[in-house]
């Protein structure tokens, strides 16, 4: 952990579309937060996979092992096949750095819109805590007959012991440290009872550790649905990874939009760096047209300040962004680099 005085090695992957643009207004606000960094970037992405056909060479990837932290904006993009960046670049570097945590707070601010009548920030405020290096996203599966009216494709959800014991306890933990200490299980176990077997029984053996927390349990399709209709009912949230990430893409709806929703993929035992960025993809319909909010990725930056026990500037960093959409709706419409600016310029008093 840094110490307020410490210089932060910052790995930087702004990777595609508005990946690139909404890094560079976040290393702006880092800057404005007068946190001493050095930062290196890598330009990971689809221009180096067209010019080198390389997604993450090994050499990189051990090099990005030496950071404190890493800053990665999104990556995708229509000119390469689906999944190479996707599976192969930020699958694989959340895999190999065991990021198995993936932090995505659902928070509404106070100021910002909701599509949900009547809500206000008091009715949103929660912390989804998705498992990142299992589930169906661990790659298994395959296809047979490819092309043909007889194909078959299976794609095989991972769940073990370990992985769903780990991500667990840190969830419960969260809750723990919550005011309202309530932690729900959102799963399917009612269809996918195998995997939903582990969870509840992995939930239910390690509660007793946890006796101040309250557990409850939602099938992911009610959750969905609780997530528009009653959001309060959600404190900290703990699910797999493909549940976490549609319902966090639900949460970032609820809580304003898409651009302002931050996350953490967090290895808490930091034998590797962890690595943060927007719950948003690389947005090709907006891409470099500085229409990007860079606000996600402010509050990643927070978040990854944080983590790094830079408490202090982590919290001017969402002081300023409280601050900012505060002020939003008579703002008018700013472009990405002007958000940027006015975030920086709080943030720097
Ligand atoms: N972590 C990552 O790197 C992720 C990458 N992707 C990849 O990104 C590409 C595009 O995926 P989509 O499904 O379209 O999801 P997306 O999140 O990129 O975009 C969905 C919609 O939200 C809007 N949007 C996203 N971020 C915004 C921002 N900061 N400000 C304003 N509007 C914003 C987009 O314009 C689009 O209309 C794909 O290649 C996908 O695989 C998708 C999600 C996460
Ligand atoms: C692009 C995927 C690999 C991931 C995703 O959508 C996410 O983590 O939110
Ligand atoms: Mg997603």
């Amino acid at each position: 952990m840094l110490d307020e005085h410490g210089t932060l090695k910052l790995a930087v992957i702004p990777g595609d579309g508005i990946g690139t643009e909404v890094v560079a207004e976040g290393l702006k606000v880092l800057d404005a937060a007068g946190v001493k960094a050095e930062t290196t970037t890598y330009d990971l992405g689809a221009k180096r996979y067209h010019a080198t056909g390389e997604t993450l060479p090994d050499s990189v990837l051990e090099e990005l092992r030496g950071y404190d932290a890493i800053l990665l904006g999104a990556v995708g993009d229509p000119s390469v096949p689906p999944g190479v960046l996707e599976r192969d670049l930020l699958l694989r570097l959340r895999f190999e750095l065991d990021h198995y945590v993936n932090l995505r707070p659902v928070k509404l601010f106070p100021g910002v819109t909701t599509p949900i009548a009547g809500a206000g920030p008091e009715d949103i405020d929660m912390v989804v805590v998705r498992e990142g290096t299992e589930g169906p996203y661990a790659g298994a599966g395959g296809v047979l007959r490819r092309g043909t009216p007889h194909e078959i494709a299976t794609q095989e959800s991972f769940n073990t012991a370990y992985g769903v014991a780990r991500v667990v306890r840190y969830a419960f933990a969260k809750a723990q440290a919550r005011p309202r200490k309530k932690l729900t299980l959102v799963h399917k176990t009612n269809v996918l009872t195998y995997a939903g077997d582990l969870w509840m029984r992995t939930v239910e053996s390690i509660a007793p550790e946890f006796p101040d927390v309250t557990v409850d349990y939602c099938h992911v399709d009610a959750a969905s649905m609780f997530f528009v209709t009653q959001p309060s009912r959600f404190d900290v949230i703990v699910t797999d990874n493909l549940f976490g990430d549609i319902l966090t893409d639900i949460g970032a709806a609820i809580a304003g939009g898409i651009g302002l929703a931050a996350s953490g993929n967090v290895n808490p035992e930091r034998t590797a760096p962890s690595m943060f960025e927007p719950v948003h993809g690389s947005a090709p319909d907006i891409a470099g047209q500085g229409k990007a909010d860079p606000t996600a990725t402010v509050l990643s930056v927070a978040m990854m300040l944080d983590h790094l026990g830079l408490t202090e500037a982590a919290a001017r960093v969402e002081r300023a962004v409280a601050a900012d959409l505060a002020e939003r709706a008579g703002a008018g419409t700013r472009s990405t680099s002007q958000i940027g600016d006015d975030i920086a310029k709080r943030v720097a008093g």
